[in-house]
């Protein structure tokens, strides 16, 4: 009796708390609604990610807790995700079909209330965003087991769209059919990107089980889902929406498995103070030339994350080099560089610069 009453008076207390939170949610929303009709008097963007990411930030470090740190996020995202949909839903094209992992990737960056759009391929989502029919699109970009989707690099030899922001995204691979049962396996569906990223576990445990290639993690699921002697890698989420078992739980060769994505957009993101830039140029294969592009970068105390090179399709013996480095392409540093090195290049161009995403 005495615990009825407790939790009685508990949850009273806490639905007092909820309306209060309710009543400041709209309280908020409100003030967005302001803020979109003075952009809208100016035509500037209604999505401002600069701002997001200071708000998250902002939170992140002023909460006392015990609410847990990582919540904060979630929730705040969930928020600033509906306030924008009242304005009018952001619209995202990803790589589909819906429940892959740039659907994930999507859901994380932009949350629920985005209205987001399944494509079938890389080109696809690029070409929806150049069109207007999307604002942004997500794309994978690279994988810490299998390294650069050069795919999807290659798309920014001929587009015009930044990158503006990016979306790490930690990728367990599931082991998914009808009965749950090992031994009714004769043959495992899945991409080429979680197929190579399991493959010792597949040696291992299903050596003499035919391995095949299909568009998409879903796609395999939706062929698993009509055969009960077939097994599909595809996402946890997967399983849920075709009604599928778990054989067995996260069977990727490397554990800390991220897939990194990009969100491409028709603008530059506006600096938010922990950016980075991503370049792309290309040389011709003389000796000293990589000491030469470095160099305006490491005069000026520049880090950079990534070089990756990959031949120019078109020409023999010349190369496209990727690089990302630290800063936004409007620092000063970062700008002086920039020109410095289109000094001793055939072109160079800027892909983007964005908030350095946290883990
Ligand atoms: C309200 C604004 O517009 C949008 C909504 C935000 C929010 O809900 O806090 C933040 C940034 C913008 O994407 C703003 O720019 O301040």
């Amino acid at each position: 009796m005495k615990e009825k009453q407790t939790l009685a008076k508990l949850r009273q207390e806490i639905d007092a708390v909820d309306d209060r939170i309710l009543e400041l949610l709209n309280e908020r929303a409100k003030l967005v609604m302001q803020v979109g009709a003075v952009k809208t008097e100016n035509r500037s963007d209604f999505h401002v990610p600069s701002r997001e990411r200071e708000i998250y930030e902002r939170l992140a470090a002023a909460n006392p807790g015990p609410f847990p740190a990582e919540a904060v996020r979630g929730v705040f995202r969930e928020i600033i995700s509906a306030s924008l949909a009242l304005e009018k839903p952001l619209k995202v094209a990803f790589l589909g079909p819906n429940a892959t992992f740039s659907h994930l990737a999507a859901m994380q960056h932009f949350g629920l209330s985005a209205s987001l759009s399944p494509e079938r391929s890389i080109p696809a989502v690029f070409e929806a965003v150049e069109k207007g029919e999307a604002y942004y699109g997500v794309v994978p970009v690279e994988n810490t087991t299998e390294g650069m989707i050069s795919h999807t690099l290659d798309m920014f030899m001929e587009s015009e769209l930044k990158i503006n922001a990016e979306v790490l995204l930690e990728v367990s691979h599931f082991l998914l059919s009808r009965t749950g049962r090992f031994e009714d396996i004769k043959k495992v569906y899945s991409h080429p990107q979680p197929l190579a990223q399991c493959r010792k576990w597949l040696a291992e445990n299903l050596p003499n089980v035919p391995l095949v290639d299909v568009a998409s993690t879903t796609l395999a699921a939706q062929i698993v889902a009509e055969d009960y002697t077939a097994a599909a890698i595809a996402s946890e989420y997967a399983s849920s929406i075709y009604n599928l078992k778990i054989v067995k739980a996260r069977i990727e060769d490397q554990v800390n498995n991220f897939t990194r994505f990009l969100v491409v957009g028709r603008k530059m993101a506006d600096r938010s103070g922990d950016d980075k830039t991503s370049l792309m140029f290309s040389v011709r294969d003389e000796p000293g030339i990589l000491h030469r592009m470095l160099e305006p970068f490491a005069k000026r105390g520049i880090n950079l994350s990534k070089i990756e090179s990959r031949p120019l399709k078109k020409k023999a013996w010349e190369y496209i080099f990727y690089l990302d480095l630290s800063g936004h392409i409007s620092d000063p540093a970062v700008g002086e560089a920039v020109q410095d090195l289109s000094t001793c290049c055939q072109f160079v161009k800027v892909l983007g610069s964005y908030p350095r995403a946290r883990q």
